[in-house]
């Protein structure tokens, strides 16, 4: 679809604010008229010798209104106006940005260019909108305010306003052409203030600070930090010596324009060829002139750059590159799945190389499948892409038959459940952090208990001053923050909440200690049956859990089996598995616990 900015934002304006905006573009053309009418009184004024007093007394009352005292009433309007239509046009404006970043594709989001716009447009607010909107009504005003004080200006001396209008164009080329520069060099500098912003929040979050200091690399981050502030200073600077100079020399010659009207008008005056009110109502005119070209200048190209970061907006906003636009032909899959990846591949966008490649296998329903292999090897992707979060390269997903592409993704989702490796850290209360697991079971107290009890949560819970209404997060009044390993059984409470029929696991147990370990993999066994289960875990010893093992290695699935069958292949698994229980022999060896089956069973 082309944007329209200008149709798109009075739309929004209208729908978002009608009357404040209605009244607050009106009144700027009430403000444009009343300089002409100005003028002509200032002329009758001072050429007003033998009218009669009450005459005068009209004439002044009215140029002090027209001059004076209604176009600063009428600014104080236009501002209460403006206040009222950024108030109520911001929290629409924000809402739809929101909505549009919540259906974006995920991979999309992994593309830095799209970064920087995303950064951009977030950053933007209505007020960008309501500067473009008066910007352009300013050019048209300025537009107005000259034409109709050049026409009178023109009863008087009708060449000036051509020379003055002529001397202008050379600076309004000039400004159009910076505006665009301006732009470019705004979007060039997105990734440079990324940047730097993503130093000072290191520098300021509690979390990264802690480790900063302790390895003392605050001062080189500080370092950093300066150094991108300085680039983008400097970069910013150099760019707006260069304009104003250039500006400097078009203002110059509308100055000398001015300068030489000025001296043929006292001439003229002088040689009896006009009247001294008309020469005052010219130089008032004049002033007017210098006063709406400047702002016209100016506003114009403020015009063409807002107009392309409105543009931005409104591209970010029409966006269909969206999760599942087309909600039409949408196919409803029923639960339970059957799920099958055929020759599935994957490159994350800004990536030469495959993450995942050529990877087929089928998750049967009532099934238990344990994901393992070395860091890197492709687990978290091939569990984005079974989640729908993102789309494979090549290949296909199938559940039940029908691509993953045709399934309705919201119905699919409701028979998910997934704990993720990078879970969520809520700053909310703990009623929260675990309904949000499933919304409708957030306000069934015995529910939560119960998904707390399974994942082992219930029990830090209890000693929580609050409960289970205790605010999270020590940057909030009376919040409390969690260990790591309290974080991660939240979040395994919240997803047991979920009456799902594929369970996922991605690393659930990687911040718990040892016997909180052993009950996770315990109860997700329990939970497993009747349903299907994925599991993702660097502890090979809960892998014996599963019916099926499958190994990634560099992307590609290198082998399928039983954890037994597996380690008679001496391959991968094998490897993997044989490694990380060389620890607990060692143990053994040096007088540990004497038992063969120990190492399988230390994480069950
Ligand atoms: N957002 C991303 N953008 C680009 N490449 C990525 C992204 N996320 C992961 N990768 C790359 O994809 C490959 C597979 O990563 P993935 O996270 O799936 O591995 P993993 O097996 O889950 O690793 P781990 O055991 O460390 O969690 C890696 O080479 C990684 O560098």
């Amino acid at each position: 679809m082309k944007r329209r900015p200008l149709v798109w934002v009075f739309k929004f304006f209208f729908a978002s604010s009608s009357l404040p905006f209605v009244w607050m573009s009106l009144s700027g053309l009430v403000q444009a008229g009343l300089a002409a009418v100005s003028l002509l009184l200032l002329r009758d004024l001072v050429d007003g010798r033998g009218q009669s007093s009450s005459t005068l007394v009209w004439l002044s009352v009215g140029y002090l209104l027209s001059a004076l005292v209604l176009p600063n009433a009428i600014n104080i309007l236009i501002q209460m106006f403006r206040e009222a239509v950024v108030r109520r046009s911001q929290q629409d404006l924000t809402w739809k940005l929101m909505q549009k970043s919540a259906r974006i594709r995920m991979d999309r989001l992994e593309d830095s260019n799209y970064q920087d716009v995303v950064s951009a447009v977030t950053k933007a607010d209505s007020s960008v909108m309501i500067n473009y909107w008066q910007c352009v009504q300013e050019v048209i005003l300025s537009v107005l305010r000259i034409v109709s004080v050049g026409a009178v200006l023109t009863s008087f001396y009708w060449g000036i306003p051509l020379v003055v209008f002529a001397s202008v164009l050379p600076e309004l080329w000039m400004r159009l052409r910076f505006a665009k520069l301006q732009h470019r060099m705004h979007l060039d500098q997105s990734a440079v203030e990324r940047r730097a912003t993503y130093f000072a929040e290191l520098l300021t979050n509690r979390e990264s600070l802690k480790e900063l200091r302790t390895s003392a690399v605050e001062k080189f981050l500080f370092g950093k930090w300066w150094a991108q502030k300085d680039s983008y200073d400097r970069k910013d600077l150099a760019f707006d010596r260069k304009r104003q100079s250039y500006f400097g020399a078009g203002h110059l010659l509308f100055l000398t324009a001015i300068t030489i009207s000025m001296y043929f008008m006292v001439k003229w005056v002088m040689g009896g060829q006009t009247s001294v009110g008309a020469l005052t109502s010219a130089i008032f005119a004049l002033n007017t002139i210098m006063g709406s070209m400047g702002s016209l200048l100016y506003n114009v190209g403020q015009v063409q750059h807002q107009q392309l970061l409105v543009e931005t907006t409104i591209g970010f906003l029409q966006d269909t590159d969206v999760e599942q636009p087309d909600m039409s032909d949408l196919q409803d899959v029923e639960a339970p799945f059957d799920i099958r990846f055929e020759g599935v591949s994957f490159k994350y966008p800004d990536s030469d190389s495959y993450a995942l490649q050529d990877v087929t296998f089928t998750i049967s329903h009532g099934e238990r499948l344990a994901l393992v292999g070395a860091n890197g090897s492709g687990k978290s992707t091939l569990i984005r892409l079974l989640l729908g979060l993102s789309r494979p390269t090549a290949g296909c997903i199938y559940v039940n038959g029908v691509p993953l592409d045709n399934c309705s993704l919201a119905k699919y989702r409701e028979h998910v459940t997934v704990a993720f490796q990078d879970f969520a850290q809520y700053h909310r209360t703990v009623r929260e952090n675990i309904g949000f697991g499933h919304l409708p079971s957030l306000p069934v107290q015995p529910l939560l208990e119960q998904a707390a009890e399974q994942s082992g949560a219930a029990e830090f819970i209890s000693r929580l001053p609050q409960g289970y209404d205790q605010q999270l997060g020590a940057a909030y009044h009376n919040g409390v923050d969690l260990s790591g390993g309290q974080w991660q059984k939240t979040a395994m409470a919240r997803a047991y909440l979920r009456p799902a029929t594929l369970l996922v696991m991605d690393e659930p147990t990687a911040s718990l200690d040892p016997l909180a370990e052993v009950e996770v993999y315990r109860q997700f066994s329990e939970l497993a049956e009747g349903k299907t289960a994925l599991l993702v875990s660097h502890r090979l010893g809960s892998a014996t859990l599963a019916d099926r093992i499958l190994v990634l290695k560099q992307g590609k699935l290198v082998e399928v089996g039983n954890h037994q069958g597996l380690l008679r292949e001496s391959g991968e698994y094998a490897k993997l598995f044989t490694s990380q229980a060389q620890w607990y022999r060692q143990d053994e060896e040096q007088g540990g616990v004497q038992d063969e089956h120990r190492v399988a069973d230390v994480h069950l």
